[in-house]
């Protein structure tokens, strides 16, 4: 059967369809238009301000589109929430202060249709062991681990997650996103907001980079680096020679010389090595490689700035 754009909607777990939603003359969303499928672990990436936050908020139902529709398993986000399919971890959401971890973790499971056993809850975020300690007493990184217990508190098929690993300490971000990654595998789909590019990278199967409100990429991690275009070249000098005559190679987007060591971004490497010879100079173990997601990251989102500019 030839899937529809139509039926793509009903059976995706969430469809954004030209969303826009301002706050004063701010635009926050801008014509978000955007499908998320069943198991897969999507990444949304995007500046301060690019309207991750709110396009969650959005999904969730905490926030109303001026325009357009979102739908969450086919039904609003309110419905689709109500039924239990939905467990969210938000970067702003206050924690009840004067109950303990295995209080707080217990009624998010009561109050869940299709809940988890409490200990078993507790154990996957790896807060066993402070069950019987006051949520107001805990650490910044602990804190965000009772987060991700509430977001995991039944057996949602979505799962919605703002900044995470915001926080967390090495080894707790990795067994979260271990357990993250457990959740993918049986089937649930993983949206989650981050400033932390090296996770996307690893953790998630699609990327999303949000720029004013826009959708400006949306692909995998290597797609999105080979979107950038760009890639990285560096090499040693033989001798000396003027920095200035460096940085008018053609094609550069950034160039850092340290000592006899040359680095340097370039749109098209093939062009910029060739002037390289050009101007007499022998690049000494030269090496070109693609750009790491974080670097792509910058000359998507820095190249669209210079659009709108
Ligand atoms: N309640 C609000 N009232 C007014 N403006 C808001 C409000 N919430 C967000 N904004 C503005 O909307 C835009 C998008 O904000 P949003 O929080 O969605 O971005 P974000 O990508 O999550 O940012 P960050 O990475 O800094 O968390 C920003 O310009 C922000 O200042």
């Amino acid at each position: 059967m030839t899937m529809t754009a139509e039926t793509a909607t009903a059976t995706a777990v969430a469809a954004f369809d030209q969303v826009t939603k301002s706050y004063g003359n701010v635009r926050a969303v801008d014509g978000l238009t955007l499908a998320l499928h069943p198991g897969e672990t999507v990444a949304l990436l995007g500046p301060n301000g690019a309207g991750k936050s709110t396009t969650l908020d959005l999904l969730l139902g905490l926030k109303h589109a001026d325009s357009g529709s979102v739908a969450v398993f086919g039904t609003s986000p309110r419905e689709a929430i109500v039924a239990g399919r939905v467990g969210a971890m938000l970067q702003s959401g206050g924690l009840m202060e004067e109950v303990t971890v295995a209080e707080l973790v217990r009624l998010a499971c009561d109050l869940h249709p299709k809940r988890f056993k409490v200990d078993d809850v507790l154990a996957r975020a790896g807060i066993s062991q402070i069950a019987d300690r006051k949520v107001n007493k805990l650490s910044g990184g602990q804190a965000q681990r009772v987060r991700f217990a509430l977001a995991t508190a039944g057996d949602s098929d979505l799962i919605v997650l703002d900044e995470p690993t915001t926080g967390m300490d090495v080894s707790a971000r990795q067994a979260f996103w271990a357990t993250m990654r457990e959740q993918a595998d049986q089937g649930r789909t993983v949206l989650f907001a981050t400033h932390y590019l090296e996770e996307a990278d690893a953790i998630a199967d699609r990327v999303l980079v949000l720029h004013r409100g826009r959708l400006l990429a949306d692909g995998t991690a290597a797609e999105i680096k080979a979107k950038a275009g760009a890639r990285s070249v560096r090499f040693d000098l033989e001798g000396p020679i003027e920095e200035s005559a460096l940085r008018g190679l053609p094609f550069l987007t950034a160039i850092d010389v340290s000592g006899q060591t040359v680095r340097i971004q370039s749109s098209d490497a093939d062009a910029t090595v060739h002037a390289l010879y050009g101007l007499g100079v022998y690049p000494r173990n030269l090496e070109v490689a693609g750009l790491g997601l974080e670097q792509a990251f910058v000359a998507i989102t820095e190249a669209e700035e210079a659009k709108q500019s």
